[in-house]
């Protein structure tokens, strides 16, 4: 496959089904989905509920392995590389320092405090203590988590409270492409345009992305072109 150097992501003829085994049925979950991703841009992802907007991300993330098709990614440590066929140690090593995901759902870790989460996602992509020290304190702050929440356990905290600390340590690594899927869901709207405040900030900085919102004002002007699952090619 000829690859071009403006070229992040290239999704070919990808389909994914499951079968649900108590009833034997198959769903087509996403069927022959192509599609061109180029460096340092966004892509929004459309389509009714069920379309298998989330099942093409969780493809890239490598969360699901498609059945058939190809998902090529211009990795910098390993150039060219099919995510469908990238062995796990690839994966992780992607995952820690390229690519991001961000769900609406807080993957809490055990005895981990609001601000050690950012922290060791700084400390992750290979920061120091001291920026990761830096780096926490200002997203939180952008994110207006309040300061008495910082160093306790995120597990009592409320959905909008959990959704901008999940943004805020997906968003500190700095990943060269990142995934969002309906990471605004359940916010409300002072909360949705501060993500879309660091969002275009990671836009002026060249990161590319791929995201799901049901929110389709927040996508306007926001992403460069528009999927429609339905129609499997650009919204006009
Ligand atoms: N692990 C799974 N097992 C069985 N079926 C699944 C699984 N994951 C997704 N599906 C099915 O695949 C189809 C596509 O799901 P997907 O989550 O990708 O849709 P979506 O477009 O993101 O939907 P929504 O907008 O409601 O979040 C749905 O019919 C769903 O029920």
């Amino acid at each position: 496959m000829e690859h071009n150097e403006q070229v992040c992501l290239q999704i070919c003829d990808l389909s994914k089904q499951f079968t649900i085994y108590n009833s034997g049925k198959t769903i087509h979950a996403c069927q022959h989905v192509s599609l061109t991703l180029n460096k340092g841009e966004f892509i929004g992802i459309t389509g009714k509920s069920g379309s298998g907007k989330s099942t093409i991300l969780k493809g890239i993330y490598r969360t699901n392995l498609p059945q058939t098709g190809e998902i090529w990614y211009a990795s910098e440590k390993y150039g060219w590389i099919d995510l469908c066929q990238a062995t796990e140690r690839q994966i992780l090593y992607l995952r820690r320092y390229e690519i991001g995901y961000v769900s609406q759902f807080l993957q809490l870790m055990p005895r981990t405090t609001a601000r050690q989460i950012v922290e060791n996602a700084v400390l992750e992509r290979g920061g120091k203590a001291e920026e990761a020290r830096r780096e926490a304190e200002a997203i939180l702050l952008h994110f207006e988590l309040d300061d008495s929440l910082w160093d306790t356990y995120p597990n009592t905290f409320s959905g909008g409270e959990k959704l901008r600390l999940n943004i805020a340590s997906a968003m500190v690594k700095h990943p060269r492409l990142l995934l969002l899927d309906e990471p605004t869901a359940s916010l409300d709207q002072h909360s949705k345009r501060k993500v879309r405040d660091l969002i275009e900030l990671l836009k002026q900085e060249g990161t590319t992305m791929l995201g799901i919102f049901h929110d389709l004002e927040f996508m306007e002007n926001l992403c460069d072109r528009r999927y429609n699952m339905q129609s499997g090619a650009m919204d006009a």
